[in-house]
C-alpha cells in the first residue's frame, strides 16, 4: 500500500478523553473514530488489524473441530423470554420495536438464538458433540464505556457454543476451547492467564477467564508467579483426545490463579509460598463456560439418546473479545513513541521510507524493494509523500510496523538501505536484497 492513496487520519496532539495509551494511540494512529460514546468506527489501519486477529481466532476454532456459521445482531425478544433473561438481563440490554410492534434486541450475546436452532434441527445423540461458534458484533448498554474499544458498547465478539450428551464430553469440549484459547492468545504474541472466575449473567459453575497482566486491566487478580512460566508453545495437540485436553486443563490450572470474585485469602496463603503470592490487574481477553443444561431445559433443546430417551444437552458458551483484544495487544506492546506490533497481528509487515522523494534513484530503489517485499509474500506500506524524513519516521514509529526499511542517495551510492526494528530500535545498513530476507 502506498501512503499517498491510502487513507491514515494520524492525529498530532493526544485526544484529551483518552486515559490509557492503547485508547490514546488508537485515536492518533488514525485506527479508530469514536462514533458515539462506546461505539466506533473502524478506519483502514485499525480495521487491518481487526480482520487479522479474527483470521487468527477463526483459525484456531476451526483447528479444534468447531463449526463457523453467523447469527444476526438483531434477536427477537421472544426467545429470551423462554430462557427467562429478557428481564433479567437488565439495563444492559439494547431493546427496540419494529414497526410491527413487535419487541426485538441488540444481541449482547447468542445462547438462546443458537439453542434455537440447535433445537429446530438436532434430536438424535448420533449427531454429537457438536461446536457452532461465529464473530459477530455485540451490544452491552455498558453504564460507563471507557478506554476505548476496552470497554464498547457495540463491540466485537467470537462466541462459541458446544452441545455434548454428557457432562464429560461437555468438559471435554470446555478443555478444547481452554487450549484453543492459549493457542489463539500466544499468536497474537500475548500471555493471557485462565483464572477461576464467576459465571455472572451468563450462568453455570465451571468457567475460567482469560487475563493479560496490565496496570490498566478493569480485573483485580491474585495468581501464583510461577504461573506466568507456562506456556503453550508449538506443542502438538490431538483436540479429539480428552486426555490430552485434561491434561493441558490441569497444567494450566495447577497454580493459584483466580479473580478477586473467586479469590480467597485463606486459601492462597495456604497454597502459595508468600514469595511467590502476586496481586495485579488483568484484562478480560476471553471467558469459557460450562452451564449444563440452564438453556436446554427450558427451551426443550433435546436429543434422543441409545436408550430412546429424551434427554436435554451440556451445553457451554465460550467467548473472546476481538475487538478489545486490539487495546489488549497495544496496553502489552508499546513505547513512547508508539504502538509496537506483534508479527501476527501487525497491520503491514514492513513500512518503506523514502528519505528524497523524487530523487530518480531513491525513488526506483523504493519501487524496486516495495516489489520484492509482496513478492516475499508480505505487505509493504510504502511511504511516498513529500514529508521530511522527522515526519515519516515519527508516523511509522507510532503505527508501530515491526520493520522499516529507510532507502536515501546517500546509502544507495553505497548500496545499501537502512533496516530498523520497531522493537529493538536497532538499525543496521544492508543490501535491499538482504533487508527484504531479513524481514522475510
Ligand atoms: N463491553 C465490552 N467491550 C469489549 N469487549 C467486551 C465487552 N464485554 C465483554 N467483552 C469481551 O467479550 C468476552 C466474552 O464476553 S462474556 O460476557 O465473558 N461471555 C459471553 O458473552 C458468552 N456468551 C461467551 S460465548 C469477554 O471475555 C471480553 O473479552
Amino acid at each position: 500500500m502506498r501512503l499517498s492513496r491510502y487513507f491514515l487520519p494520524v492525529l498530532k496532539e493526544t485526544p484529551s478523553e483518552a486515559q490509557i495509551a492503547s485508547h490514546r494511540l488508537m485515536l492518533r494512529a488514525g485506527m479508530i473514530k469514536q462514533a458515539s460514546a462506546g461505539i466506533y468506527s473502524w478506519l483502514p489501519l485499525g480495521y487491518r488489524v481487526l480482520r487479522r486477529i479474527e483470521q487468527i481466532v477463526h483459525e484456531e476454532q476451526q483447528k479444534a473441530g468447531h463449526i463457523p456459521m453467523l447469527m444476526p445482531t438483531l434477536q427477537s425478544a421472544d426467545l429470551w423470554r423462554e430462557s427467562g433473561r429478557y428481564d433479567a438481563y437488565g439495563p444492559e440490554m439494547l431493546r427496540v420495536r419494529d414497526r410491527q410492534d413487535r419487541d426485538l434486541l441488540y444481541g449482547p450475546t447468542n445462547e438462546e438464538m443458537i439453542t434455537d436452532i440447535f433445537r429446530s434441527h438436532v434430536s438424535s445423540y448420533r449427531e454429537l458433540p457438536m461446536t457452532l461458534y461465529h464473530i459477530q458484533w455485540k451490544f452491552r448498554d455498558e453504564v460507563r464505556p471507557r478506554f476505548g474499544v476496552m470497554r464498547g458498547r457495540e463491540f466485537l465478539m467470537k462466541d462459541g457454543y458446544n452441545f455434548d450428551l454428557t457432562y464429560e464430553d461437555a468438559m471435554h469440549a470446555y478443555n478444547r476451547h481452554l487450549v484453543s484459547y492459549l493457542r489463539t492468545y500466544e499468536r497474537m504474541g500475548l500471555q493471557a492467564i485462565p483464572m477461576r472466575a464467576e459465571s455472572g449473567p451468563i450462568g453455570g459453575d465451571d468457567t475460567h477467564e482469560f487475563l493479560v497482566l496490565a496496570e490498566t486491566g478493569e480485573s483485580e487478580v491474585f495468581y501464583d508467579s510461577e504461573i506466568t512460566e507456562l506456556t503453550f508453545g508449538e506443542r502438538k495437540i490431538d483436540y479429539e483426545s480428552r486426555e490430552e485436553c485434561q491434561a493441558v486443563l490441569e497444567e494450566f490450572t495447577s497454580r493459584y490463579a483466580r479473580t478477586d470474585d473467586t479469590h480467597v485469602d485463606t486459601e492462597f496463603e495456604e497454597q502459595v509460598p508468600e514469595e511467590r503470592r502476586r496481586r495485579a490487574r488483568g484484562i478480560e481477553v476471553g471467558q469459557i463456560f460450562y452451564f449444563g443444561t440452564k438453556y436446554s431445559e427450558p427451551m426443550g433443546a433435546t436429543v434422543v439418546d441409545d436408550q430412546g430417551n429424551h434427554v436435554p444437552v451440556h451445553m457451554g458458551s465460550h467467548g473472546i473479545g476481538v475487538s478489545r483484544l486490539l487495546g489488549a495487544i497495544i496496553e502489552a506492546n508499546h513505547d513512547d513513541n508508539g504502538i509496537i506490533w506483534p508479527e501476527g497481528v501487525t497491520p503491514f509487515h514492513v513500512g518503506i521510507v523514502n528519505l528524497k522523494q523524487g530523487d530518480e534513484a531513491a525513488d526506483l530503489a523504493c519501487e524496486q524493494l516495495y516489489n520484492a517485499v509482496v513478492e516475499a509474500g508480505l505487505e509493504p506500506l510504502y511511504d511516498d509523500r513529500s514529508e521530511r524524513a522527522g515526519a515519516k519516521f515519527a508516523t511509522m514509529d507510532l503505527i508501530g510496523l515491526p520493520w522499516r526499511i529507510t532507502v536515501g542517495p546517500r546509502g544507495l551510492k553505497n548500496g545499501v538501505v537502512e533496516l530498523t526494528s520497531r522493537r529493538t530500535g536497532e538499525s543496521e545498513e544492508l543490501t535491499p536484497d538482504q533487508a527484504v530476507t531479513k524481514v522475510a
